[in-house]
């Protein structure tokens, strides 16, 4: 069966932009949009509480359930995700099911700049530049899987949000 619905999910590293070039390119379509992150906080409490009282894991398997519910929705929408959903083969090939996958990617410095006075991050607290360094190594093949990688190092979000939007007019 044709799917009536589209979906764009923005992949990538923490601080890459999902959540913000998502507001911009669910604005610019008139679609719903929706950030895995936000949810999670919405229902069940911070993402900081989360990693300490359930720990990583149980954080992963929360984000997982989340991400399911958000790409079955029958409606079009963008979907930012956190930087870690990527690292369950089940949400990889959900994501590809059902949407247009864009990995946003970015410098480390870059992202160090960006994230270094938030705390919303449990995984980049203490050392942010080195902590920022060793998971990027972890995972610098993880977004590979993308339809769509965009390097949004010098792009402005609005720009990265034009990026996008030209990539699917040409698609
Ligand atoms: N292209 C960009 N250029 C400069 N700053 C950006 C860009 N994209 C996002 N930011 C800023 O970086 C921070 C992290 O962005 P965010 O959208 O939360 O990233 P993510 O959801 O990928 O972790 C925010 O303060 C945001 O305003
Ligand atoms: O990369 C990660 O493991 C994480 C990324 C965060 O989202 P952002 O990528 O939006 O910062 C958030 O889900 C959590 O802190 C874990
Ligand atoms: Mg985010």
């Amino acid at each position: 069966m044709k799917q009536r619905t589209s979906k764009i999910v923005l992949v990538g590293f923490m601080g890459t932009g999902k959540s913000t070039v998502s507001r911009l390119l669910a604005e610019q379509l008139g679609w719903s949009r929706y950030d895995s992150d936000e949810v999670i906080v919405e229902r069940e409490g911070t993402i900081s509480s989360l990693f300490e009282t359930l720990g990583e894991a149980g954080f992963r398997d929360i984000e997982s359930k989340v991400l399911a519910s958000l790409l079955e929705a029958e409606e079009s929408s963008v979907i930012a995700t956190g930087g870690g959903c990527v690292l369950m083969e089940q949400n990889r090939e959900a994501m590809l099911k059902h949407g247009f996958v864009v990995a946003l990617t970015a410098n480390a410095e870059h992202i160090i700049d960006r994230v270094k006075s938030d705390t919303s991050r449990p995984l980049l607290q203490g050392d942010i530049a080195a902590n920022v360094h060793r998971i990027m190594e972890q995972r610098k093949n993880a977004y590979d899987f993308a339809h769509l990688r965009l390097d949004t190092t010098s792009l402005t979000p609005h720009e990265a949000a034009e990026a996008i939007l030209k990539a699917l007019r040409e698609k």
